[in-house]
């Protein structure tokens, strides 16, 4: 398959504050996608702007913020959407289709694999997908929503293995302080490693149609780094603007993809996963699995949260409770609770388990 490309557009980029589509903007990137595909780059297009577009048809002052006022908006709003894309895209003799996903879906290998076929082939004939979370059937509890578009962006870049993720919104990149805060703060460029300062400078959404802010778009960015997806946050205003920032002298930030390109495996362990549980490390045991390729085993464990069993997704935190990363368990969680601390033998002789290891070095990912 060709370069593939996803972009993703933000609400504040295609309405207004007020609710509702602004049809210039949403032809004016059709135009822009277009452009792209016509340097013989796939692209998918992945949009927010569903809730935004659809409460003021539903009768709503503001945008909603009851879950069921949302999803009753995002409704009425991605038909409204949908229709738009496909007459602005008619312009130029592209066809449209919709996907709809759910975080839920990622989680789950078979759904994802499916998901991944259609989009292959819908490429294949020439179709630019167009994809939005499901939000009539997404919940805000347990993480099971994405809630603004970035992730959803992040984790189909690395599906598809996109040559670019392009994410946009309505500032020119990542700023050293919000800009709507202070419009004096310097811009930065590139970033080739999300260090906790990078977090820190990346706040919340300034509009009030936008959910993530900057701050889900550099977590977004880093989940894509770390799948070998360079990224870039930034604005197009200008007709041009996304292929300059697709060749790299965009009005934006670089986020340089890191030489390890997980493996699939690894990368659905990491991010799309359904985590059952969490084990608490001491340090020697998070330095033996995060910089000694070590699988984790009992001795090194302090502590473990949830009911999981052998097979079953877990977090690793360490003492701090930072994440370090992600594995598949051999062992239930009262297992685990009755060999942390002790020494392989001591396990042998305590603990009818299968295989020693807590977690398996190759079913492990390291996040820190
Ligand atoms: N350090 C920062 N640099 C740039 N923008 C920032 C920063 N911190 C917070 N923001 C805010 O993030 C907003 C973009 O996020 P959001 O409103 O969620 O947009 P979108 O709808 O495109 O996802 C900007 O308008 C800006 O106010
Ligand atoms: N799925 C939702 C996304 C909500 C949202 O505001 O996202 P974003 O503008 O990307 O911060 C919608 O289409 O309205």
């Amino acid at each position: 398959m060709s370069e593939c490309v996803v972009v993703k557009i933000g609400s504040s980029s295609l309405t207004s504050d007020e609710g509702g589509l602004n049809r210039n903007k949403i032809s004016f990137f059709a135009s822009e996608l277009a452009s792209i595909r016509k340097t013989g780059k796939q692209v998918l297009l992945v949009t927010s702007g569903a809730v935004a577009a659809g409460f003021r048809r539903i009768g709503y002052q503001t945008r909603p913020k009851l879950v069921h006022e949302k999803q009753a908006a995002a409704a009425v709003g991605q038909a409204l959407l949908m229709q738009a894309y496909q007459e602005a895209f008619a312009a130029y003799g592209i066809g449209v289709a919709q996907i709809l996903l759910t975080r839920a879906d990622f989680s789950n290998r078979r759904r994802i694999q499916n998901a991944q076929m259609t989009i292959e082939e819908l490429l294949r004939q020439g179709i630019l997908p167009i994809i939005n979370e499901n939000d009539t059937v997404s919940t805000d509890e347990l993480d099971l929503k994405f809630g603004d578009n970035d992730m959803l962006s992040a984790l189909v870049g690395n599906l598809l293995k996109a040559s670019h993720l392009v994410i946009l919104t309505d500032t020119d990149g990542l700023y050293m302080e919000d800009p709507r805060k202070n419009p004096a703060a310097p811009r930065i460029d590139r970033v080739e490693q999300i260090s906790e300062d990078i977090m820190r400078i990346a706040g919340g959404s300034g509009s009030s149609v936008g959910t993530g802010g900057m701050r889900s778009k550099i977590e977004a960015a880093r989940i894509a780094m770390r799948g070998g997806v360079p990224a870039f946050i930034g604005r197009v205003v200008e007709n041009g603007d996304l292929l300059l920032a697709v060749e790299g002298t965009g009005r934006g930030t670089y986020f340089t993809a890191q030489g390890h390109n997980l493996p699939m495996k690894k990368q659905w362990l990491g991010y799309h996963s359904q985590v059952k549980g969490r084990i608490t490390v001491d340090r020697g045991a998070e330095l033996a699995v995060t910089t000694g390729g070590k699988s984790l085993l009992p001795a090194g464990i302090l502590s473990t949260n949830g009911d999981f069993h052998p097979g079953d997704v877990v977090e690793v935190v360490n003492q701090e409770q930072h994440t370090i990363g992600r594995g598949v368990v051999n062992y239930a969680a009262w297992q685990v609770q009755a060999a942390m601390g002790l020494g392989t033998d001591e396990v042998r002789r305590r603990v009818d388990v299968g295989r020693i290891e807590v977690i398996h070095r190759d079913e492990w990912v390291t996040l820190a």
